[in-house]
């Protein structure tokens, strides 16, 4: 089986219900390989005693940034983004470019706990048959400009 890499990111208020989700499906994560922000990933190696935990940047710091070039370059699978809806944050510009990235490339991005229980536990998770479509930019790159 293909092994699959999962990106982890929350916002602090968000870090422990992230971390307790890990931990909760601690036999499911075993065989992935995980990326994570800078903090995000701290705590998760702490509290799970992994260390083999990719950890960027913190996300104000870059990190959410170096996750969106790592989803462009083909590297993530899936995106649990725990972010927090009830308090701004400086990098916003940041958040909504890995939102976007993620999107664009179809990627499986899970923003909550409930969407990503649903994630982890599909069939897809485990079926290498299944690939997400790739999206086809070949008009867009190829598209006629002027220089
Ligand atoms: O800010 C973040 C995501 O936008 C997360 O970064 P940290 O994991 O470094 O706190």
């Amino acid at each position: 089986m293909a092994v699959k890499s999962v990106a982890l990111v929350a916002h602090d208020n968000k870090k422990k219900e992230l971390v307790d989700w890990v931990a909760d499906n601690r036999t499911r994560f075993a065989p992935l390989k995980l990326y994570a922000t800078g903090t995000t990933g701290r705590l998760l190696r702490d509290n799970l005693e992994r260390n083999d935990i990719h950890c960027l940047l913190s996300g104000p710091l870059g990190g959410d940034q170096q996750i969106g070039a790592k989803i462009a370059e083909g590297e993530i699978d899936l995106l649990v983004f725990f972010w927090d809806p009830l308090e701004p944050q400086p990098h916003d510009p940041d958040i909504k470019a890995l939102l976007r990235i993620a999107a664009l490339w179809n990627i499986p991005v899970a923003c909550n706990r409930a969407t990503a229980e649903f994630i982890l536990t599909s069939a897809y998770m485990t079926d290498d048959r299944h690939q997400p479509k790739k999206p086809d930019f070949s008009d867009y790159t190829g598209r006629s400009v002027s220089a």
